[in-house]
Parts: C-alpha cells; structure tokens; sequence
C-alpha cells in the first residue's frame, strides 16, 4: 500500500485555481512551472531556497536548469503520482518566488 494517497477527485479539480501557474504534464501524474529570472546567480539563489523549503517539506522537487531557466516538476515517488504534498509544496514555491517578485509563469 502507498504511504501517500493520490490525489483525489476534489483535489484534482482544485488545481487549476489553486495553482493557476502549473500545469498537468502530459503522458503521467505531474504537475510542472518554469521560472526565468534575470541571471543564474537569481536562478541558483532560488533554487537554493526551494531546496530549504523541499527538506522541510520532505518532498523533493524534480527539475532542470540552464542559465537563467529554472523548471520544476512535483510528483510522489511514494504514491505513483500527484497527492497532496505535491500541491502543498508547490504552492509554497509559489509564495516564495511571489514573495521576492522573481519568478515568472512561462
Ligand atoms: C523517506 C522519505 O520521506 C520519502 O522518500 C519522501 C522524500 N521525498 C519525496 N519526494 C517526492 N517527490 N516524492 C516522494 O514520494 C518522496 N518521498
């Protein structure tokens, strides 16, 4: 049995206005953003803090830079897709990048 639950059908629905800057990715159970900031220092510092906020979370990101491009895609390994500690980690990069005005939806 998983240690986390997927997603529910409630959940799901949820997304798209809770999340509004993610989407599905296509062919499995993941959600995905890209951020763009002005350098690789911006990109790094915050990939830096979303690695502080993926340790508190337990839950640890998927993701690929390049310069000054940062993507990220959540998903529970535990689980065999999205649950809810995807939704509640990338709501709080959200509230990070928002916080310091970098990230930006692509
Ligand atoms: C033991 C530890 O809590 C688990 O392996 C956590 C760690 N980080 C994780 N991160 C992600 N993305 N999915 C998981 O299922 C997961 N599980």
């Amino acid at each position: 049995m998983p240690m986390v639950a997927k997603l529910d059908a409630a959940g799901r629905a949820a997304l798209a206005q809770d999340l509004p800057d993610w989407s599905l990715v296509a062919g499995r159970d993941a959600i995905t953003r890209s951020f763009r900031f002005a350098d690789f220092n911006a990109a790094w510092g915050f990939m830096t803090r979303v690695a502080l906020l993926a340790e508190k979370h337990d839950h640890h990101p998927e993701w690929f830079n390049v310069w000054n491009r940062v993507e990220i895609t959540l998903s529970t390994h535990d689980a065999g897709g999205l649950s809810v500690r995807d939704v509640a980690l990338a709501k709080a990069i959200d509230g990070l990048s928002g916080a310091e005005g970098k990230g930006e939806a692509r």
